[in-house]
């Protein structure tokens, strides 16, 4: 069953620092400093499989890192640590994904079927029936800005369904839409499934979550709370929603600030320590764990950020960049130069101007 899996995730995590402007941003980029903007872990060490055919449903509250998984797996963003492995092509149908709003809707079309692999025939075959089945009349022609959330939906699904993807991710892109589009994508939902996709399923709709999907992962602030058979999965989500509407306005605030504080707080380090001593105690004789957990959290990874060396490699690149260009203006050669930096200050080029000793 391992083997034949879809998607697996193993030990994932996703920090976001939050940066409050560009130029810290950017500053941040070539600081060699430790000290650190605030930041903030999105997702705390999540795995999960899911096999061929599976339609898995992600629930949580609000901010629970949904969103963050399901733009991991489908590649928009990359982890922080830990292993992906996805098996097939992904199409990511999401309100706020995919579409350029400076293009209209038909050259939307058009680049993400060209970004899919799809040949300029294959479009122009495609494309009367997406328009169709997105069904936002002379709006295809319109720049996508001008879209309102239940059009960019239609359209994003239309263009998802029919590139035919292996594995699906709808991102509630269905809350969005009029009754007579819903039921159009359930329609064709089914139809993928019967066909044996893939589907990832993100939604607050407990109600479409049971009717469409095989099992469901609950992510919690940031962690996967529970992940199983659909109805036991969705049953204790509501205990906890019927648990947390009943606590006063106080009491919520306090349990969110707790969470958040986690999720703020949440160690890398301790948390790799805390999976190589779980491995250790699980496979007492297997040897070089310490090794191969680190494979595993880092070697999928390319790093977002400069390591300490990196970023003094690019200070003294920079620093002989400048030292060989103020050598050039001076007039001197390398060597006088190092044997007297001070010459350095004297420029004896620029200032010889024809007439003037
Ligand atoms: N680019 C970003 N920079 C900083 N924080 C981010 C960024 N993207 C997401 N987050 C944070 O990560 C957390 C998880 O967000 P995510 O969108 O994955 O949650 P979600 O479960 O999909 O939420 P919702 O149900 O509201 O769509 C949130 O606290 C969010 O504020």
């Amino acid at each position: 069953m391992e083997k034949d899996y879809k998607v697996k995730v193993e030990n994932v995590t996703k920090e976001y620092d939050l940066f409050k402007t560009q130029s810290e941003k950017l500053r941040s980029f070539f600081s060699v400093s430790k000290k650190r903007v605030p930041h903030f872990w999105s997702l705390m060490g999540i795995s999960l499989t899911i096999q061929p055919g599976e339609t898995l449903g992600l629930i949580g509250v609000n901010g629970s890192g949904k969103s963050t998984l399901s733009n991991i797996i489908s590649g928009i963003i990359p982890q922080t640590t830990g292993y992906v492995d996805v098996r097939g092509d992904t199409s990511i149908v999401a309100i706020h994904a995919g579409l350029r709003n400076n293009l209209t809707g038909r050259e939307n079309i058009r680049l993400k079927s060209l970004m899919q692999g799809m040949t300029n025939e294959q479009i122009d075959e495609m494309m009367p029936d997406i328009i169709a089945f997105a069904d936002i009349g002379d709006f295809v022609d319109q720049p996508v800005k001008s879209y309102s959330s239940g059009m960019r939906s239609r359209l994003g699904f239309a263009i998802a369904v029919h590139i035919n993807p292996d594995i699906l991710i709808i991102d509630e892109a269905l809350s969005v839409g009029d009754d007579t589009f819903y039921q159009k994508c359930v329609d064709k939902i089914t139809e993928f499934k019967q066909e044996g996709k893939t589907i990832i399923f993100v939604s607050h709709s407990l109600k479409q979550i049971e009717m469409l999907c095989d099992k469901v992962a609950w992510i919690n602030y940031g962690e996967l709370k529970m992940v199983g058979e659909t109805k036991t999965v969705t049953n204790k989500y509501r205990e906890f929603t019927k648990w947390f509407k009943q606590l006063s306005k106080k009491e919520k605030h306090a349990f969110e600030t707790e969470r958040k504080s986690i999720q703020k707080n949440f160690s890398i380090k301790n948390y790799q320590k805390q999976i190589t001593e779980e491995m250790q105690s699980q496979h007492p004789e297997e040897k070089d764990i310490h090794s191969k957990i680190h494979k595993l959290f880092y070697g999928s990874v390319i790093s977002e950020k400069m390591s300490v060396w990196n970023q003094l490699l690019t200070w003294a690149v920079l620093l002989v960049v400048i030292f060989f260009c103020l050598v050039n203006v001076s007039g001197y050669s390398v060597g006088h130069v190092l044997s007297d930096p001070s010459l350095i200050m004297h420029p004896s080029n620029i200032l010889r101007l024809p007439g003037i000793k």
